[in-house]
């Protein structure tokens, strides 16, 4: 059997539990959830999931074969400073947090551990989520398999080079909130041309998910998909020169770029505070 604990229990944290109990790969029993105070989360992650939740560092460590990381970066080092006495040799760690290196958690651990760092996303809760993974060289053959096991039972996981997590962050991390932002535009502009709410709704999440659904499995590029439901002369032609004129391509490119930026940030805000 797989204990599994989890240290930080936000949206990210949630997202795997859940993803990982609705696909069947483990069950509340397994896992065993704490964060930092509060505990009206924790009850209701108890009922929600049947989780086993606890503020005793002894429990949640006993026996634990992997303990995910996933508090803000900001919270790491008091995080570590607290659960080091209790992490040992055979325990996988998986960090979820952004920009924080390898490196950083094993200087925080102080002693060698097997670690992955992961970059999932909140799409994990239906088993949707892009994931990158890293590892370092103390991850054994199995709790490699393990890992992968589990991410993709929430969704896509692809191993890649560590370098690389920062973009993949800036990309699909954060991507879904992208993508709601332009639902949240979709639903607004629904409302100012005399649509009601709830149809509308529906129609939106139909149109992302059939575009999804074609750049999934049609074998034409973007831009010729875009292309096809732009009729010369046409709506979306009318629609679009307004994207362009408010050059909202490049908008979003510049967008993908900072929150990539910003990963880095993190993560090197985190490596100089330590030197400091
Ligand atoms: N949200 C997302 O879409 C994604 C997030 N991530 C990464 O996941 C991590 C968590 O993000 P998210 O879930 O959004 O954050 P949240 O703010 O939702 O959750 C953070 C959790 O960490 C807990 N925490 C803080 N300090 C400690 C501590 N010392 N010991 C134990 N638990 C602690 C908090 O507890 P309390 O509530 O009691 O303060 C809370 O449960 C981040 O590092 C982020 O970069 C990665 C991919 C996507
Ligand atoms: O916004 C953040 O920092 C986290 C990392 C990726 C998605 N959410």
């Amino acid at each position: 059997m797989t204990k599994v604990a989890f240290i930080g229990a936000g949206s990210m944290a949630e997202a795997l539990i859940s993803g990982m109990i609705e696909n069947q790969l483990m069950s509340g029993n397994d896992i065993w959830v704490t964060n930092k105070c509060n505990h009206e989360k924790l009850e209701n992650m108890k009922a929600q999931y049947g989780v086993t939740i606890t503020y005793e560092l002894e429990q949640i460590f006993k026996d634990a074969n992997v303990v995910f990381l996933a508090m803000k970066p900001k919270d790491v080092a008091d995080a570590l400073q607290t659960i080091k006495p209790h992490l040992q040799k055979n325990m996988l760690i998986i960090s979820v947090l952004a920009g924080v290196s390898i490196e950083s958690i094993e200087q925080l651990a102080e002693k060698e551990l097997p670690i992955v760092r992961a970059m999932p996303n909140t799409s994990a809760t239906i088993g949707k989520s892009a994931s990158a993974l890293s590892v370092n060289k103390h991850v054994s053959i199995e709790q490699m398999k393990l890992v992968q096991q589990m991410f993709e039972t929430v969704g896509l996981a692809s191993v890649v080079r560590e370098e690389q997590l920062d973009a993949v962050t800036g990309l699909s991390g954060s991507g879904p909130a992208y993508i709601y932002y332009l639902a949240e535009a979709m639903e607004k502009s629904a409302e100012e041309i005399g649509l009601e709410k709830e149809m509308a709704k529906r129609f939106i999440i139909q149109t992302l998910l059939g575009a999804a659904e074609m750049l999934e499995k049609s074998p034409k590029e973007s831009h010729q998909l875009r292309k096809e439901v732009t009729s010369p002369g046409g709506t979306t032609e009318a629609g679009l020169k307004v994207l362009d004129a408010h050059a909202v391509q490049q908008a979003f490119i510049e967008c993908i770029k900072e929150a990539t930026a910003q990963s880095k940030r993190l993560g090197n805000h985190f490596s100089n505070s330590r030197k400091a």
